[in-house]
C-alpha cells in the first residue's frame, strides 16, 4: 500500500503506485489519508450528489463516530445461495494482505463498507434487484470523524496497464474539491407524504397461524415483519433524511446504502456485533413498549416492560443465543443478570449487553455469519424460523434486518442490524418493522407494536420534529 500523509501527495503516492504496478505487473493499492477540517459529515454526503457514482454509504454510531464512502474503488460482491461470509472474508483478507494494509487508528485509511441480505436463500423481489446478498464497498473517498478529529481517505487501485494517468489524478483531485467545498445544504422536508398499509389484515393472520404452530412446538419465538409504502409527490432529499435520523435517533446507528440510485436507509437501536482487536461486543435488544406522554407515564410503561413475562421472554432467547453463541469463540464473557431499557424517540427496548474476548485471532465475518440472524430477527429454533418467515411474509425482506456494517484492514469493525428501515426509489418508501413473536403474543397488539417501529423512518422522512 502506498500511503503518504503529506497533505497534498496524492499525486506523488498516485505515481509512485503506478511505477511500482507496472515494475511488478501487478496492482497496487493507493490509499492517502490526510487531515481535514470544517465539514460535517451530512454536508459532504449532500457534496457527494455532484459526482456521478453508483455507490454511497453512510454510517453513524452513538458514541460519534462517522463514515461517508463514496464510489468504489474495489466491489466485494457475492450473489450465491450459501457461503457468502466466507467468501467476501478470503476477498479482503487477500487484499488486506497483498497490500500489506495497516491502519493509522481504527476506521481511519482502508476499510469496506456495506452489508448483506437477510436471507440469501430467498427468492428476490424486483425492488431489491440491485443489492446482492453480500455487498461490501472500499470506497473512494472516505470521511471519518471520530472523537479525534475528521479525515479523509481517497482509495485507488491501479494496474499494470494504466492509462491516462494525469487526467485520472486531476479528476480525482477535482472531485476532492468538490466534497470538501463548505457550503451550508438546505434542508428540505417531503411535502405531502402518503402512507399505505399493504396487507395489515395478511399479516395478523400469520401471527395467527405462528401462535397456533407454537402450541405444537418445536418453533418457540419467530419474527415477523411487514411493509408499508411511503409515497411523496417531491421525491426525497436523502442527507435531509440522514440530518433527521441524527437529530431525532440519538441513540441509533444511522445508515445508508445507496446503490444505482436506490438508497436502503434507517436508525437502528441494536447492535449485531462489534471486534475490537480479540474483545467482541454484541446486543441483545428485544421485548418492547411505547414512550410514555410524561416522565411518570415513561416511568411506569418501562417498569411494566422490566416486569412482563411475554416481553422477557422474547429477550431470554435472544440473550441465551448470544451466550452460546460467545461461549464458542470466547475465554471469558461477561453478561448482565437482568436486562435494563434502552429508549429511543419512540420505544422502548429491553437491552442485554454482552462482551467477551476472543480465545484466538478470531474475525469479525465469523461472528457475523455464527450470529446472523439472532432471535430478535429471526427466530427459535433458528433455521425452522428463517423458513417459516418466507413462508408467512408476504414480502421480500431484502436487507431489511440483515447485517450492515464496516470493517477495517486491521479487522477491526462494527455490524448493526439494519431495522427502523427503508428502501427509498424515485418517489416510494418501503418501509419495514417486524416483532417477537411467542405463544402468548396477540396479533393485535403486534399490529400496533410495528406501528411504532415504522415511526422514526415515517418523521424523518416527514421532516417532521
Ligand atoms: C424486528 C424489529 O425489532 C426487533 C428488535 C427489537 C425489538 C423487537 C421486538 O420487541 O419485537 C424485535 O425483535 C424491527 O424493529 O423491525
Ligand atoms: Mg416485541
Amino acid at each position: 500500500m502506498i500511503n503518504e500523509v503529506k497533505q497534498d501527495s496524492f499525486s506523488e503516492s498516485f505515481i509512485m503506485a503506478v511505477e511500482k504496478a507496472k515494475q511488478e505487473r501487478t496492482e497496487q493499492l493507493v490509499s492517502h489519508t490526510m487531515q481535514v477540517e470544517g465539514i460535517s459529515s451530512i454536508q459532504f454526503y449532500a457534496n457527494s450528489c455532484q459526482i456521478k457514482t453508483s455507490y454511497r454509504h453512510y454510517w453513524s454510531d452513538p458514541k460519534g463516530l462517522s463514515l461517508v464512502g463514496i464510489g468504489c474503488a474495489r466491489a466485494f460482491e457475492y450473489e450465491g445461495d450459501t457461503g457468502r461470509f466466507h467468501f467476501i472474508k478470503s476477498q479482503w483478507e487477500t487484499f488486506v494482505k497483498k497490500h500489506s494494509i495497516t491502519m493509522k487508528a481504527p476506521a481511519r485509511g482502508p476499510l469496506l463498507m456495506g452489508g448483506f441480505r437477510f436471507d440469501s436463500k430467498a427468492s428476490k423481489q424486483e425492488e431489491w434487484q440491485h443489492f446482492p446478498s453480500a455487498a461490501l464497498v472500499l470506497p473512494q473517498f472516505l470521511l471519518t470523524i471520530d472523537c479525534e478529529g475528521c479525515w479523509l481517505t481517497i482509495n485507488a487501485v491501479v494496474g499494470p496497464d494504466e492509462e491516462n494517468i494525469y487526467q485520472r489524478i486531476i479528476d480525482l483531485e477535482e472531485q476532492r474539491e468538490r466534497l470538501l467545498q463548505r457550503k451550508a445544504h438546505s434542508l428540505q422536508s417531503a411535502s405531502a407524504l402518503k402512507a399505505y398499509d399493504i396487507k395489515g389484515e395478511e399479516w395478523k393472520e400469520a401471527v395467527a397461524c405462528a401462535i397456533d404452530e407454537m402450541a405444537q412446538g418445536p418453533l418457540q419465538k419467530i419474527v415477523l415483519s411487514r411493509s408499508i409504502l411511503a409515497q411523496s409527490s417531491n421525491g426525497y432529499d436523502i442527507p435531509s433524511v440522514i440530518q433527521k435520523l441524527t437529530e431525532q435517533q440519538p441513540n441509533s446507528y444511522v445508515f445508508t446504502i445507496e446503490r444505482q440510485g436506490d438508497t436502503f436507509i434507517g436508525a437502528t437501536p441494536e447492535r449485531l456485533v462489534k471486534r475490537e482487536e480479540n474483545k467482541f461486543f454484541a446486543d441483545a435488544l428485544a421485548g418492547t413498549a411505547g414512550r410514555g406522554k410524561t416522565a411518570y407515564e415513561d416511568e411506569q410503561l418501562g417498569h411494566a416492560l422490566l416486569n412482563d413475562k411475554k416481553n422477557l421472554r422474547e429477550h431470554a432467547y435472544v440473550v441465551q443465543m448470544l451466550k452460546d453463541v460467545f461461549a464458542e469463540w470466547c475465554e471469558s464473557t461477561e453478561v448482565d443478570p437482568y436486562p435494563t431499557l434502552l429508549k429511543t424517540k419512540d420505544v422502548q427496548h429491553l437491552y442485554t449487553p454482552i462482551k467477551g474476548e476472543a480465545k484466538s485471532s478470531a474475525h469479525l465475518f465469523d461472528a457475523v455469519e455464527k450470529l446472523h440472524p439472532t432471535p430478535a430477527m429471526g427466530g427459535t429454533p433458528r433455521r425452522l424460523a428463517v423458513e417459516r418467515i418466507t413462508e408467512l411474509e408476504t414480502h421480500d425482506r431484502g436487507w431489511y434486518s440483515a447485517p450492515i456494517g464496516w470493517v477495517d484492514g486491521e479487522g477491526n469493525g462494527d455490524f448493526s442490524v439494519a431495522i427502523r428501515s427503508g428502501l427509498i426509489s424515485g418517489h416510494d418508501a418501503r418501509l419495514y418493522a417486524g416483532c417477537g413473536i411467542v405463544s402468548d403474543s396477540h396479533p393485535d397488539s403486534e399490529y400496533i407494536e410495528t406501528e411504532m417501529k415504522f415511526r422514526p423512518m415515517l418523521n424523518a422522512l416527514r421532516g417532521s420534529r
